[in-house]
């Protein structure tokens, strides 16, 4: 590596949800030191399990799966209690009549994909056929009782449904379990704190400072997300407002119920444990 590399590779969720946590960003950070890789969850999820990238959101599920080899950001994460407005399931006919039916799962998704099947298996008693496919509603839906899609496709398909009924996955788990849902957590490589322990601890600053500033002034954000993606200012307004950019106490518990289940169903291998990030314990990462 040469002095003019960046010392860490940081993930970004393509999608409009991460946007208050990097809007300010490049102004808060010395840029130079770190590259940021802009992808679909699924590729960030395999990109950081390969260590070609350092750090950045990941689906919560993948955290599960690699949990001994990550450490995670306290205060940061893409959450919700109730309506995500996101993570959409689209179907004609009522839930409870497509349980046993066929499902499209985006391609893009870990979290979400294993949150309908908590839903629809544990909740409602249903076994379906799931399939993969790419986040394109008219050719999933041809094929099936039901579609699912995450992030910006499901925002876009929203604004544009005249036809079919729309569950919202942050509603229906807050509905079974009383708790909150957190879709994608900031996940650090064990030896990128060892390595880089300074640099870490700016990053996460300059991502917490983002994010208390884009909620404080939300105003040249929301111009842009309409820009780019379409929409009104109430949609984004109310879209960033709803999300929640937190990850505590209400957030873990609701996290580790997500991860028991999964556990529970076979989704998982094993019990999962949170490893919290903190600046001044960096020696125990290395025990
Ligand atoms: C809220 C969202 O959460 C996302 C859902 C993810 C998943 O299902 O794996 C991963 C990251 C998050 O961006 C969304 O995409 O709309």
């Amino acid at each position: 590596m040469s002095n003019l590399d960046p010392k860490i590779r940081i993930g970004r969720i393509n999608y409009t949800n991460v946007w208050p946590i990097y809007y300010y960003f490049p102004a808060l950070m010395n840029t130079s030191e770190v590259e940021i890789i802009e992808q679909v969850p699924t590729s960030l999820n395999q990109a950081m399990a390969a260590g070609s990238i350092d750090m950045g959101p990941i689906s919560s599920f993948s955290y599960g799966q690699f949990f001994e080899d990550y450490m995670l950001f306290p205060d940061l994460s893409v959450s919700s209690y109730g309506e995500v407005n996101s993570i959409l399931l689209f179907h004609d006919k009522p839930l409870r009549e497509i349980v046993n039916g066929r499902i499209m799962l985006p391609t893009t998704s870990a979290t979400s994909v294993n949150l309908l099947k908590i839903i629809i298996e544990k909740f409602y008693g249903g076994k379906p056929t799931y399939e993969y496919a790419k986040p394109n509603l008219e050719q999933m839906m041809g094929e099936a009782d039901a579609a699912l899609l995450i992030g910006d496709d499901a925002i876009k398909e929203s604004w544009r449904n005249q036809t079919h009924m729309i569950t919202d996955l942050g509603q229906e788990w807050a509905k079974w379990t009383g708790k909150w849902m957190t879709f994608a957590v900031w996940a650090i490589r064990k030896e990128t704190i060892v390595n880089y322990p300074e640099l870490v601890t700016n990053i996460f600053d300059a991502f917490k400072a983002s994010k208390e500033k884009a909620h404080q002034d939300p105003q040249s954000m929301i111009e842009e997300a309409q820009a780019k993606v379409g929409g009104t200012p109430a949609f984004w307004h109310h879209y960033f407002h709803t999300l929640c950019y937190d990850f505590a106490n209400e957030q873990w518990d609701g996290l580790m119920t997500y991860y028991q289940y999964c556990y529970e169903l076979g989704f998982l291998p094993k019990p999962v444990q949170l490893g919290l990030w903190n600046e001044n314990k960096v020696a125990r990462v290395t025990e």
